[in-house]
């Protein structure tokens, strides 16, 4: 399986929503957890998107797991990688979107890298540097609340320079807009100036189609599903895609079971779904203080859903407004209160599939690592997209047979997100 595209996805949430970037833009692809097994028999792809769970850990172990998975997608074929980031620049000054950036350019032999998390479809632009949330700049958007990597700064050329130990510059709109050639251009200005990496604008998908053109005359870029869309445009233009085309029809094939929702995003956007869900199905709000404190709010939890799936789907969720997350992290620390709830909603997830679920929606992208790594997925298949960023997900080479999963960004999809997901998934 020679492969045209890699991507190394900072997130599982993001690597699903790369993924179905790339299969609705023409790019066969499978989305795997890790490297996977050299026993794991993949389909016959495009691209591949390998699922890291390393947006908040230390900048050192995400550049050693992101150098390994990139040498792992070199050996298949790919002449360009994309790191996966988030569209909202998830990451604190101590994050790695610099250092990994900078450790796979030095990989492929050093040279400047295009940089943009530029998502229209969702609301994400880039002007002169500076990430818009839908109206808002990022530091005044819900992300200045993130639990584990609140924003507060939307200048990325400022938020990637305290990342990074190269210069970084910025390709601005006016650039773009004069085509690839003017582009081009500014890039060898930014080259002989030193510049290692360098935030790009982007406002409309056309900006994305010309970057990722450019992207593809280099061999690594960083983004998110915007330039993923670029760079799948780019391929399929320049006639490399087999003929075979991406479909998610396989992907959806019904597999039965019973059916739960685990959320431990606490973005807004999850937040209203949830409540949204309270007035169709059963909804467990999860005490966090006391999952921190024991076993005992888990056994709550897992004995709840027992007694009310077989009558349709519940919902589980640690979700908390962000107040109550400030006053948890006060007390117990952020990392510590962190990985404890996400370890607690991923037991409750393989609880609820030992039970039965096969069809499992998880909200947040730590919260999706953590429950997908339980249940040891290999790898999905990609189905058809239920929000901008969110597709249904199949199991490939899952120890518990077939499962669709759909794993939620925190800040995606829309009110009526869970009901809308689990209607695709049979
Ligand atoms: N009540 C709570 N108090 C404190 N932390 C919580 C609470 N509930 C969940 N968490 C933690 O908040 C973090 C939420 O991150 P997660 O990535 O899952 O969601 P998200 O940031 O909304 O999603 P995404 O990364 O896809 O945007 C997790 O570490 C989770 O364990
Ligand atoms: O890019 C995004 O916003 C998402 O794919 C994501 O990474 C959130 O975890």
């Amino acid at each position: 399986m020679a492969i045209l595209l890699g991507s190394i996805a900072d997130d599982y949430t993001g690597a699903s929503d790369l993924a179905n970037t790339l299969t609705k833009n023409g790019l066969r692809t499978v989305q795997t957890v890790g490297i996977p097994d050299p026993s794991l028999s993949l389909p016959d792809v495009d691209a591949v998107v390998v699922s890291l769970k390393i947006r908040s850990v230390a900048a050192a172990d995400a550049v050693a797991a992101a150098t390994k998975a990139e040498r792992w997608l070199r050996g298949r074929g790919a002449a360009h990688v994309l790191y996966k980031i988030c569209s909202t620049f998830d990451s604190t000054d101590a994050g790695n979107i610099g250092p990994v950036t900078e450790a796979l350019s030095e990989a492929a032999g050093g040279g400047l890298v295009l940089v943009t998390p530029a998502f229209p479809e969702t609301g994400r632009t880039v002007y002169l540097g500076h990430l818009f949330v839908g109206g808002q700049p990022l530091n005044e958007s819900p992300l200045k609340d993130h639990p584990l990597n609140p924003m507060h700064d939307a200048n990325l050329v400022r938020v990637m320079a305290r990342q990074s130990r190269g210069e970084v510059g910025l390709v601005d709109l006016a650039s773009i807009g004069a085509g690839a050639d003017a582009v081009r251009a500014r890039l060898e200005a930014l080259r002989a100036a030193g510049v290692r990496s360098a935030i790009a604008d982007a406002v409309f998908e056309r900006d994305l189609e010309t970057l990722g053109a450019i992207a593809l005359e280099t061999p690594v870029s960083t983004g998110a599903s915007g330039l993923g869309l670029g760079l799948a445009r780019a391929l399929v233009r320049s006639g490399r895609v087999s003929s075979a085309v991406a479909t998610t029809a396989d992907a959806i094939r019904p597999v039965g079971g019973l059916s739960a929702i685990v959320a431990g995003s606490c973005s807004r956007a999850t937040l209203q779904q949830l409540e949204v869900a309270e007035r169709s199905m059963p909804v467990l709000r999860l005490d966090p203080e006391k999952l921190l404190a024991g076993p005992d709010e888990i056994a709550r939890a897992i004995s709840w859903a027992g007694d009310r799936i077989s009558a349709g789907p519940v919902v589980v969720a640690a979700s908390a407004a962000p107040e109550t997350v400030s006053r948890l992290q006060a007390q117990y620390g952020r990392d510590a209160s962190g990985h404890a709830i996400e370890t607690a909603t991923s037991i409750i997830a393989a609880e609820l599939v030992a039970r039965g679920v096969r069809r499992l929606v998880v909200a947040g992208g730590e919260t999706s690592g953590a429950a997908v790594d339980r249940l040891a997925i290999p790898a999905f298949l990609i189905g058809p997209e239920i929000a901008p960023g969110v597709p249904v997900l199949r199991t490939v080479g899952n120890a518990q047979g077939d499962m669709l999963l759909a794993l939620k960004s925190g800040n995606f999809g829309g009110e009526d997100f869970f009901t809308a997901a689990l209607a695709m998934m049979h």
